[in-house]
């Protein structure tokens, strides 16, 4: 080392640093503590260490590119499928993505990007004095990404603290930043008596680097994400909530999208990504129990949701009061804030739901909670083809079964009608006494029921177990009224409704084919117009009553497209995880 400059190679701040406390002639114990610390050669180290770590950061080196390996493998595996005749190229890669350890490393690197880490360290104590205050002081870089946290005014103490911190945005990903720590003063500017809007354009006229000076909240900097998925069952869109704390950070998403949820800590709005979405940094949704209040206000309000009308909550949009973003850098560097709006309007709608039993809490579409089912070789989901009566469930299931009839059955349903001459036991139906198969409904045998002319039909569940069993596929067209008695855990169905297509396609496909109605069992007759009405009428209130345990939709309009679309459903269930409520997977 240079004794004229013992500091030369050292880090100019730390340089700098050193030079002013020099000027400091105070010769008290807490300044020789400093100068000390400030000339050890661990900390030298570390804040070499820590420079290099943000230079190599700035080229975005130490960041996933994207969290959902393990989802894109899934999507290249679903294209490669049907292709593996075309080379051997295709068949070795697939052969490779197929692999346990290969898919062990895609996932673990998922876990790693999710910052899925277990177990959880706890907090560390706080090792201060009560009466002494720790302060952080946190430099960032401003960039083109937001800051991912959101500041408010505390209500009790009136100072300004960080709302909350966006997961996997820059804010959390600098890990410098964290839910309840006070912010004393940006750019060196005190923010006391400052208002969030305030504070927000001291940021937005900075330039380069913004300096925070915060109290730390301990306690509260715990990041983990939760692994908690949940499929939506209504559309969301954040530009039309008034009462989301900034539109900035919400999520939209659409029925039947997976949520990663990653944090629950605030009881109305939860943080989330979208499955399979390349984006790092979560957005807010409504939480359930806010979502739910606002459906059983709007039935409340306005009856008429209930029969088919979408039931989101959404008056046209405000004009919103977070402030613009201001850009910043993805690496552990800073941000905008954005100010965060207070929600007392909401609270005002929420009800205590075991005071409205009136509501079927199953009609309150909201979240579900969900999990991959892997397949299991020899297993087959059971494929259930719903829809509305006349939409051509039988006769797609009749041509699925017709493309390979060795693996594709459906099972023989029972009767307590009397057998007819043309018939055999056990080929057509299997015949029973109708006390006998009033008993096994009584007793859960049958997976689903009915009476037509004063006889019972229905299936076993032991002729569905049984095909499951064998490793073959069960298909299944039940009447819609069964499916609550079949989406079961024991039966793990994958539930594909059949749509009709408009009025027109449908009127034109089936007059071509020569369809016949199924609305008069006594005589064979082409459908009428008002039946085909009917048709498109029972099939909208199906998909608005029971559109959540729908795995897939498949448009009846050309036959062989909807029989290749379920030929494609059907090697999806054999052969990939599926999402499925997480009670069937525990
Ligand atoms: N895509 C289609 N194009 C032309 N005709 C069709 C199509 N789908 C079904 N059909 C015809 O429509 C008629 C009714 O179909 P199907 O019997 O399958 O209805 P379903 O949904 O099973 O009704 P139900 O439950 O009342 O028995 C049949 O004659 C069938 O061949």
């Amino acid at each position: 080392m240079n004794m004229d400059s013992p500091y030369e190679n050292w880090d100019p701040a730390l340089t700098r640093l050193l030079t002013s406390l020099k000027e400091v002639q105070s010769g008290s114990e807490d300044v020789a503590f400093l100068s000390e610390l400030l000339q050890s050669k661990q900390l030298h180290a570390l804040v070499h260490v820590h420079n290099k770590i943000v230079a190599k950061g700035k080229d975005d080196k130490f960041y996933p590119l994207l969290s959902n390996a393990m989802q894109v493998t899934l999507e290249v595996f679903e294209v490669l499928g049907d292709k593996t005749k075309i080379s051997k190229e295709y068949e070795e890669l697939l052969s490779l993505l197929q692999k346990p350890h290969f898919q062990a490393i895609l996932c673990t690197h998922d876990a790693v990007a999710q910052k899925d880490y277990y177990p959880h360290l706890p907090d560390i104590p706080p090792d201060t004095d009560d009466e002494e205050e720790t302060v952080k002081i946190v430099q960032l870089v401003k960039s083109d990404e937001p800051l991912g946290a959101t500041i408010k005014t505390d209500e009790e103490t009136g100072k300004i603290v960080i709302a909350r911190v966006m997961h996997g945005g820059a804010a959390d990903r600098s890990g410098l930043i964290h839910a309840g720590d006070e912010v004393i003063e940006v750019n060196g500017i005190s923010v006391e008596n400052k208002t969030p809007a305030d504070v927000l354009s001291i940021l937005q006229n900075s330039e380069g680097t913004i300096t925070f000076k915060l109290v730390p909240s301990f306690g509260k900097g715990g990041t983990r994400e939760s692994k908690v998925r949940v499929r939506a069952l209504f559309d969301y869109n954040s530009s039309e909530d008034p009462y989301i704390p900034c539109k900035e950070a919400g999520l939209d998403f659409k029925k039947g999208d997976i949520l990663h949820i990653v944090s629950q800590d605030d009881a109305y709005w939860w943080q989330a990504r979208r499955e399979g979405d390349r984006v790092m940094r979560a957005g807010l949704i409504p939480s359930r129990a806010l979502q739910e209040g606002r459906i059983i206000h709007e039935r409340q309000t306005d009856p008429q949701t209930m029969d088919g009308k979408p039931a989101l909550c959404s008056p046209s949009a405000s004009s919103s009061d977070c402030a613009p973003k201001t850009p910043c850098s993805p690496t552990p560097t800073a941000t905008a804030l954005l100010p965060c709006k207070s929600i007392p309007k909401v609270k005002k709608i929420i009800y205590d739901i075991t005071e409205n039993d009136d509501f079927d809490r199953e009609l309150i579409p909201t979240y579900e909670e969900v999990a991959r089912l892997y397949p299991r070789p020899g297993l087959v989901r059971p494929i259930v083809l719903i829809g509305a009566p006349g939409v051509g469930r039988n006769e797609l299931r009749r041509r699925l079964v017709a493309t390979d009839p060795e693996k594709y059955i459906t099972p023989i349903p029972y009767t307590s009608r009397p057998i007819k001459s043309s018939e055999q036991n056990g080929k057509d139906y299997v015949f029973v006494t109708r006390e006998k198969m009033e008993q096994d409904i009584t007793d859960g045998k049958f997976i689903e029921h009915g009476e037509y002319k004063g006889n019972l039909y229905g299936t076993a569940a032991e002729s569905v177990e049984t095909i499951i069993n064998t490793g073959r596929v069960c298909v299944l067209s039940p009447h819609w009224q069964a499916l609550k008695m079949l989406r079961t855990p024991r039966l793990r169905p994958y539930i594909v409704f059949i749509k009709p297509p408009s009025l027109e396609r449908m009127v034109e496909t089936r007059t071509a084919a020569n369809a016949r109605s199924t609305f008069d069992k006594e005589s064979s007759r082409a459908f009428t117009e008002e039946e085909f009405t009917d048709i498109i009428r029972s099939s909208n209130r199906i998909n608005f009553l029971y559109g959540y345990m729908f795995d897939e939709e498949v448009v009846n309009e050309d036959l062989a497209s909807a029989v290749s679309q379920l030929l494609k459903a059907a090697w999806r269930v054999q052969s990939e995880p599926l999402w499925v409520p997480a009670s069937w997977v525990q």
